[in-house]
């Protein structure tokens, strides 16, 4: 291990891992990269408690186009990933997303956001309460008005296969990792010029990017800069049901998509079993060791479930668990790129539930960023650090 590096990276799981792959794969990079991982296990990262899925469905162009991009890396992944025979297999399902809208302001939104993801080529459909009752005869749809249906491009995957490949790659190509705690961030004036860390040992950096997920305000209050990122807890709920609802075979192989809910409960199959989370009713900051799922939320998931599909009413919880999403409370979306003074301090954060799926494009931007100072491919300055600057926020309709 070398006393400096020329990109340190805080934060090893799919942020930090896609940094240091792209910076690595790139020919025109020829500098030394190191990632600093407080916790070996990842237990409680927020890619590994993610609920592991990717849509093309938001309403920024930016952010279609982010995970676009996303889709494809992942379909070849086992091909690029492939370290010394070994080619990560992400199970990637492309089953699809299945927004529902019920009020005539959800309807607008659908039609809105649809010729947006259709003017950049995403294979989105509407279908009326007609069509979707074809496809999902046990869906209950006299209530909906129109829905927005990803037929390709779109499903749910490996997260910590999509993180593991990234890591294994990373350290083909060259990287270093470290299991430290970065504890105190040097800075001289506007420069960013080293960490120190809690085993005692200070190493020296060129650059430094922030990839400690809903961390990310320590680490950035540790250079003496702010962000507006917190953690919010997410619940996620694993359950089996008596009576498999079964569709068109046409549509996901009779499976549902990631179905949304206008409650704003979600809902997807998970192997033999379905996976639901929703958006919480009180959605306060919580401690950044607090992963005590909310229980009560089942409740909540259950009745909107059952509400939408008879065969959702007798079902049997199977797991659960809570994550926490790094939680943007200016916007909701994304912040990538350099601090407006401390040009060598970037931040990759702020990702609110985006973070997996976004994980490729953002990895990406920011190694463009480091080699060449600019966005090459993506140009990401919307969702840069400027606009916190501004106090503007960069709305995004489609959260869930
Ligand atoms: N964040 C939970 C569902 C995944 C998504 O927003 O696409």
């Amino acid at each position: 291990m070398r006393d400096g590096y020329d990109v340190v990276i805080i934060g090893g799981a799919v942020i930090g891992s896609s940094v240091a792959y792209f910076l690595t794969a790139n020919p025109d990079f020829d500098g030394s990269v190191l990632i600093i991982e407080r916790d070996s296990s990842f237990a409680q990262a927020s890619t590994s408690l993610s609920s592991s899925s990717i849509r093309n469905q938001f309403s920024n162009p930016i952010n279609v186009q982010i995970s676009q991009f996303g889709t494809q890396f992942i379909r070849d992944f086992a091909e690029v990933m492939e370290v010394d025979g070994d080619k990560p297999d992400l199970g990637f399902h492309e089953g699809g997303y299945l927004f529902l809208a019920q009020t005539d302001t959800q309807v607008q939104i659908l039609r809105e956001n649809h010729a947006v993801q259709k003017s950049l080529g995403a294979d989105v459909v509407l279908w009326d309460p007609g069509q979707i009752k074809t496809a999902f005869p046990h869906l209950r749809v006299d209530d909906l008005q129109l829905t927005s249906y990803g037929q390709s491009g779109e499903g749910w995957f490996s997260n910590t296969g999509l993180m593991n490949g990234f890591r294994n790659k990373a350290r083909a190509q060259g990287a270093d990792y470290l299991i430290d705690e970065v504890v105190d961030i040097l800075r001289s004036k506007d420069q960013i010029t080293g960490v120190a860390l809690k085993s005692g040992r200070s190493i020296a950096c060129g650059t430094l990017v922030n990839a400690s997920g809903p961390r990310a305000a320590q680490t950035a209050a540790m250079a003496g800069l702010t962000i507006p990122v917190e953690p919010r807890k997410r619940s996620i709920f694993v359950f089996d049901c008596a009576t498999t609802p079964e569709g068109s075979a046409t549509v996901n192989r009779g499976r549902l998509p990631l179905m949304i809910d206008p409650s704003g409960t979600f809902c997807r199959p998970e192997g033999q079993y379905f996976l639901a989370g929703t958006v919480p009713a009180d959605d306060p900051m919580v401690d950044w060791d607090d992963f005590e799922p909310r229980h009560e939320e089942f409740d909540r998931i259950w009745m909107d479930l059952a509400n939408r599909s008879e065969a959702f009413e007798a079902v049997k919880l199977v797991n659960f668990w809570a994550g926490h999403y790094a939680f943007n409370t200016l916007d909701h979306n994304v912040i990538a790129g350099s601090h407006n003074k401390v040009r060598n301090f970037l931040f990759a954060n702020g990702f609110s539930g985006h973070g997996l799926q976004q994980s490729p494009a953002i990895g990406r931007g920011i190694s463009e960023w480091i080699t060449y100072g600019e966005f090459r491919t993506l140009d990401l300055s919307e969702i840069g650090y400027d606009r916190v600057v501004r106090n503007e926020p960069f709305l995004e309709k489609a959260v869930i």
